[in-house]
């Protein structure tokens, strides 16, 4: 799951992505077209060939009508003029047939175009024999006075009639080849008419194996006598079609690129950060680190501050300053506060060595010191007073509600302190500190990161000060070198607690429980201070 969310979130990731969609959608449409002109081209394919088909049908049934009329009509003595005046009738007929023969025994006597010849021309053994009659296939009719001709003579009973190789012409668009071929019985077969070459192409087969054998086709009429075969020519197809294929091809390309663009608005919509916060914020996303707070008098640590870390769907952790400002516009703040909660107080009541207390610091959002709930939130800690102290750091993200004060008191009450975190910038002014009967004052780190000849260096004794001045526990955070915790030692002011890298990193919690026993901290004694003054605004 985590690898395959982070495909969506990666922007590098998401862009090969896109490119994959991309590619495919338009592969997709691309392939898709290619098979519905396909198949509506075998459509028409399948159309023609039968058109093919009733054109021989066609031409067989005039031959049957022909062969009707002559011998219904034509009843003189053969050969003799008014034989060939009846024949010449029949010829006029408007059918197309127009050359008849007197051909007993399949030897010619005389024709409708070169009357009686001296000498019976015989055309030998005819091609293919049935009980349609006798068929000399595509013979030279130059023998007859048909200079120049060809075409194929059909004899039944005494008169053959002569069907032109013109009779078996086909129309048909241009990317499709059809050829049509007279078969005998042995297998012999004679072009008759369409594009030579095809039937033997298409009775060989060789087509890609992707349209396996659906380009052409090949169909015999039910005397097995006339056969069709056609093809779909393919480049032909594509050249004939071009100016839409081009059309048709940039329409796609846009079409997917448009598609392309909607999925990823979609999946970022679905992968963004807020939505994958606002999804997966639960139990196992929330995780804890502990940083140490030590006494500065006494060199030992006391307590740590419950950082919390939100573990992304990918794996990857999210610190606070990229969530928390979304859990607040979420108002998801109290939900947040007790996950965190919840899970500090599993995993410190689990792993924190028995007779070991610890003064455990939360961060809290202002606007919850407005619900009366903390106390539950905490409660896990609370049922354990021998083992914990809890303070809650009131951070500086927005003021502080009116009616703060009295769940300060509601909670002090409880045993809960309430610090005021980041002192000194946001909306941790004096002000509010002056407002709230707050236990303790934790400096905001800028001061004590800051080198001794900036504005903040110098004003570090000042802050200091200040906040000795009411008289609350100061905690000073951000010390991140020996010299600056020697600077605080050194300091008259009392301060209690020192935080920071120099002492610290924040730990997860089995480095945390390692570093305080590698420390050999022994238990702390609460320290006598003055209380803390309620200081009216
Ligand atoms: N450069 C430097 N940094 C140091 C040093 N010592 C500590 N820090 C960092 O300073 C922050 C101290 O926490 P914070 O002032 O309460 O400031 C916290 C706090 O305001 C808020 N936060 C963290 N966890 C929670 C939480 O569970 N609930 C709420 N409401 N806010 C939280 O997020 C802020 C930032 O937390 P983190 O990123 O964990 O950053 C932590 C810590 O890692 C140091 O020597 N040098």
């Amino acid at each position: 799951m985590a690898k395959f969310a982070r495909i969506f979130i990666v922007p590098k990731h998401r862009l090969w992505l896109n490119i994959l969609i991309s590619l495919l959608t338009f592969g997709a449409m691309v392939v898709s077209a290619a098979w519905y002109s396909i198949h509506s081209s075998v459509e028409t394919m399948e159309m023609e060939m039968v058109e093919a088909e009733e054109h021989f049908a066609e031409l067989r049934q005039r031959l049957t009508d022909t062969f009707a009329i002559v011998e219904r009509d034509v009843t003189a003595t053969p050969c003799s003029a008014p034989f060939m005046a009846q024949l010449r009738r029949v010829a006029f007929l408007p059918d197309g047939l127009s050359e008849f023969l007197y051909a007993p025994r399949g030897k010619v006597e005389c024709s409708t175009a070169s009357h009686r010849f001296e000498q019976a021309i015989d055309f030998g053994k005819p091609d293919i024999v049935r009980t349609y009659g006798r068929l000399w296939v595509n013979r030279d009719l130059g023998v007859l006075g048909l200079d120049g001709e060809r075409g194929t003579i059909v004899l039944r009973g005494n008169i053959a009639v002569v069907v032109p190789i013109s009779a078996a012409r086909f129309s048909k668009p241009d990317w499709l080849d059809v050829e049509g071929v007279i078969r005998a019985d042995t297998g012999q077969w004679w072009h008759r008419g369409g594009d030579e070459g095809i039937y033997e192409q298409v009775k060989a087969g060789g087509e890609h194996w992707l349209l396996s054998g659906m380009l052409s086709n090949f169909s015999c009429g039910p005397l097995g006598l006339h056969c069709v075969a056609v093809r779909i020519n393919l480049p032909a197809l594509i050249s004939s079609q071009r100016p839409l294929i081009d059309a048709v091809v940039v329409m796609m390309a846009v079409l997917s690129l448009f598609l392309t663009r909607e999925f990823d608005k979609m999946m970022q919509r679905y992968w963004s950060f807020e939505s994958r916060l606002r999804r997966s914020l639960d139990a196992n996303s929330v995780m804890c680190v502990y940083q140490p707070l030590m006494s500065l008098e006494h060199n030992e640590i006391v307590g740590c501050e419950v950082l919390a870390r939100w573990r992304d769907i990918d794996g990857s952790t999210v610190y606070p300053d990229r969530f928390l400002p979304l859990i607040e516009q979420e108002a998801a703040t109290l939900k947040f506060t007790e996950l965190v909660a919840r899970r500090a107080c599993d995993e410190l009541s689990r792993m924190l060595p028995a007779g070991r207390r610890l003064q455990v610091n939360f961060n809290i959002f202002p606007c919850d010191l407005d619900h009366k709930k903390l106390l539950a939130v905490y409660a896990g800690f609370l049922a354990q007073p021998e083992r914990f102290d809890v303070v809650l750091e009131i951070i500086e993200s927005e003021e502080i509600p009116p009616n703060a004060q009295h769940e300060i008191e509601m909670l002090r009450a409880a045993g809960v302190k309430t610090f005021i975190d980041d002192f000194g910038s946001g909306y941790s002014t004096m002000q509010s500190l002056a407002a709230l009967s707050v236990d303790g004052v934790k400096l905001d780190r800028s001061f004590a990161m800051a080198a001794d000849d900036t504005m903040m260096g110098r004003m570090l004794h000042h802050a200091v000060e200040m906040i000795h001045a009411t008289g609350r526990v100061m905690v000073i955070e951000g010390v991140e070198t020996q010299e600056r915790l020697r600077l605080l030692r050194k300091m008259k002011t009392q301060i209690d607690l020192v935080q920071g890298y120099y002492i610290s990193h924040p730990l997860p919690i089995a480095c945390f429980i390692d570093y305080l026993e590698a420390r050999a901290v022994e238990p702390v004694q609460p320290r006598r201070r003055k209380k803390p003054a309620v200081v009216a605004a």
